[in-house]
C-alpha cells in the first residue's frame, strides 16, 4: 500500500515538473517544437487522466467555411452559462441595438445535464497561415473544448450533445436576421456573382394578432402553420418532399399579403418574393428555386398577372378585357417594359416549380401564390397536392373590426359599436377600407370621430351595395362616372339612389 502511494507520489511529481518545463519551454519555442511537445504531452496525459475532451473548432480544414457545430455550441453557450462565466465579450446582436454577450477566450464554464457536471473551456491558438509569404499574419484558430469523466461517454457524446446542438441550433435561428429575397426584374446577373436572388432584411410587423380575420380561421391557419413545421418526421415517413402549399385568394385590400408577413414571422421564415415576368425561362426558373433556402416561404404574388395559365403566355392585347384590373394592367405593362416579354416560362415549368423533382431540395418551405380571381386560374396549378390550403380572405367581418379597433385606436368597446356591428353586416368594405378610416388623420382627432368617419364610410358602402342589387345598370354606369364606390368611397349615394327611382 506504502509503496503504491509512493509510486503515485513520484508520479505526481514527474508529471508537475514537466508542466512546469513545458509551460516555460511553450513561449520560448518555435511553432513546429510547440506542436511536437503539444502532442506528447497531450498522449501522457490522457494516457493518466480518466476525462475525455472533444474540440469544437471554428473553422474546417480550409477556414472556407463556418463550422455548423461550432456556431451551435457558441449559441448555446451564451445562452445557458454566460452567467456563470465571469469573463465575456460583447458583440452587437441582430439588428444592433442589443448586446449578445458570449464567453471570452480561456473562460471556463461548467453546465449540468442529468446531474453530470461537465466544463467548457473557450480557447485559440494561433497558427502559421500555409503561405510561404512570411509577411501573412498568424490566423487565430478558435475552439471550444468539452471536458467530462470518462465513465459518463455514452450520455454525454449521445444525449448531452444532441441537447446542446438542438438548442444552439434553435437559438440561432431565432436570433438570425431574417431576409426578403426577390429577383430583380430585367437584371442581368454578372457571371461572378453567386445568386440570382437579391435580398433586404425582412422586418416586417404584421403578426395574425393584429390580423383581422375571424378568430376560429386564424386559429386554424396557426395551427396548420405550425403543424407543418413541427412534422419533418412525418413528412419522411410518408414519402412525401416537406413543403406546402397555399392559395390566397380575394379581393384587393382583404390582407394576403399582410397574411404572408404574419406567416413569415409566425414561423421565423424568410420570405423569396418571386417576381415571374422577370424569369426568363424554365430553367432560369429552377435555378432560382435551387438558390432558396430551407425555412422560407416563396411568394408568388398575383399569379394571374403572371402568366396565361391555360399554358402559353398571354397575348399583349392592346384592348382591356371588361373583368381586368389595374393590376392586371400594371403587370402586364411591367413585364413588357422589364424584358418580361421574352419570358418563356410555361405552365408545366410552374408545376415543376411547384413539385417537380427539384421542388424537394432544401425542405421545410411553403409556397404561397395569391390571386384575386382564383376561378382564373388553371385548376392543375391550385389542386390539393400543389396548394395544399386555399384559403379566401374577404370583406371585413366585425370580429374582424374589433381587431383593427383595438390595433389603432387601443378600443376593446365603445358605444358606436352597435351601430357599427348592423351596418358592417349589410356593407362590403374590405379591411384595408376600415384600417384606412380608423387612422387617425391629425392629433385632434379622437376615436370617436375616427369610428364616426367609418360609419360615414360604411353607410356609404352599405347604400351602393343597395344600388348595385336594386338597380345594376344604374349602379355600373355610375361606377363608369365616378370611380369605384369600394376603392374611394366617393360615390354620392344619395344621387345614386335616385337616378335608380327615376
Ligand atoms: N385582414 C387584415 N388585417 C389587418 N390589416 C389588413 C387586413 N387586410 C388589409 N389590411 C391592411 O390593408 C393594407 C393592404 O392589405 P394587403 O396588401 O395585405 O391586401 P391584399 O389582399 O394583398 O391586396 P391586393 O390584392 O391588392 O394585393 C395592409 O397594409 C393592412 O394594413
Ligand atoms: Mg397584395
Amino acid at each position: 500500500m506504502k509503496m503504491m502511494s509512493e509510486m503515485w507520489t513520484t508520479m505526481g511529481s514527474t508529471l508537475a515538473s514537466f508542466m512546469f518545463l513545458w509551460t516555460i519551454m511553450r513561449q520560448y519555442c518555435p511553432y513546429g517544437v510547440q506542436r511536437f511537445l503539444e502532442k506528447y504531452t497531450h498522449r501522457i496525459m490522457s494516457y493518466f487522466s480518466p476525462y475525455i475532451r472533444i474540440s469544437f473548432h471554428e473553422y474546417m480544414g480550409d477556414r472556407l467555411k463556418r463550422s455548423e457545430a461550432y456556431a451551435a455550441v457558441e449559441a448555446y453557450l451564451s445562452a445557458n452559462t454566460s452567467k456563470s462565466a465571469k469573463r465575456l465579450k460583447a458583440e452587437l446582436g441582430k439588428d444592433s441595438s442589443n448586446l449578445v454577450l458570449t464567453m471570452d477566450e480561456y473562460e471556463r464554464v461548467t453546465d449540468e445535464h442529468k446531474g453530470v457536471k461537465v466544463w467548457w473551456v473557450s480557447n485559440k491558438v494561433m497558427s502559421p497561415t500555409r503561405s510561404s509569404m512570411s509577411y501573412y499574419p498568424e490566423q487565430e484558430r478558435r475552439f471550444y473544448k468539452l471536458t467530462f469523466h470518462n465513465k459518463y461517454r455514452d450520455l454525454i457524446t449521445e444525449s448531452y450533445l444532441e441537447h446542446v446542438m438542438r438548442e444552439g441550433k434553435e437559438i440561432r435561428l431565432r436570433n438570425r436576421q431574417r431576409k426578403l429575397y426577390t429577383n430583380s426584374p430585367g437584371y442581368k446577373w454578372p457571371s461572378y456573382k453567386q445568386t440570382m436572388w437579391s435580398h433586404i432584411v425582412f422586418e416586417h410587423p404584421a403578426t395574425f394578432e393584429t390580423m383581422a380575420l375571424e378568430p376560429e380561421k386564424k386559429k386554424e391557419i396557426i395551427e396548420d402553420l405550425i403543424t407543418f413545421s413541427k412534422s419533418k418526421d412525418f413528412y419522411a415517413r410518408i414519402g412525401k418532399a416537406w413543403k406546402r402549399g397555399y392559395l390566397l385568394h380575394g379581393p384587393p385590400g382583404t390582407g394576403k399579403s399582410t397574411m404572408i408577413a404574419a406567416m413569415a414571422n409566425l414561423l421565423a421564415y424568410d420570405v423569396y418574393d418571386l417576381e415571374l415576368t422577370a424569369v426568363k425561362d424554365n430553367t432560369e426558373l429552377r435555378k432560382l428555386l435551387i438558390e432558396t433556402t430551407s425555412k422560407s416561404i416563396i411568394v408568388i404574388e398575383d399569379i394571374d398577372c403572371s402568366l396565361d395559365l391555360t399554358g402559353q403566355r398571354k397575348k399583349k392585347a392592346d384592348k382591356l378585357s371588361d373583368e381586368e384590373t389595374d393590376k392586371d394592367v400594371v403587370g402586364r405593362k411591367e413585364a413588357k417594359e422589364e424584358g418580361g416579354s421574352g419570358s418563356k416560362v410555361t405552365l408545366s415549368g410552374l408545376l415543376n416549380f411547384i413539385d417537380g423533382i427539384w421542388s424537394a431540395c432544401g425542405g421545410e418551405r411553403l409556397i404561397v401564390f395569391t390571386t384575386n380571381y382564383v376561378e382564373k386560374l388553371d385548376p392543375a396549378l391550385i389542386r390539393r397536392g400543389r396548394m395544399d390550403k386555399h384559403i379566401q380572405l374577404s370583406y371585413c367581418t366585425f370580429d374582424g373590426f374589433k381587431v383593427l379597433a383595438n390595433n389603432y385606436l387601443k378600443l376593446q368597446t365603445h358605444p358606436l359599436f352597435d351601430t357599427i356591428k348592423r351596418l358592417i353586416e349589410e356593407a362590403n368594405i374590405t379591411p384595408a377600407d376600415v384600417a384606412e378610416n380608423l387612422m387617425p388623420k391629425s392629433p385632434m382627432d379622437d376615436p370617436h370621430k375616427c369610428l364616426s368617419t367609418l360609419i360615414q364610410a360604411l353607410e356609404k358602402a352599405a347604400k351602393a351595395e343597395e344600388l348595385e342589387q336594386n338597380c345594376p345598370i344604374q349602379h355600373e354606369q355610375l361606377l363608369q362616372q365616378n370611380g369605384s364606390i369600394k376603392e374611394n368611397g366617393e360615390l354620392p349615394p344619395d344621387k345614386a339612389v335616385n337616378q335608380c327611382q327615376l
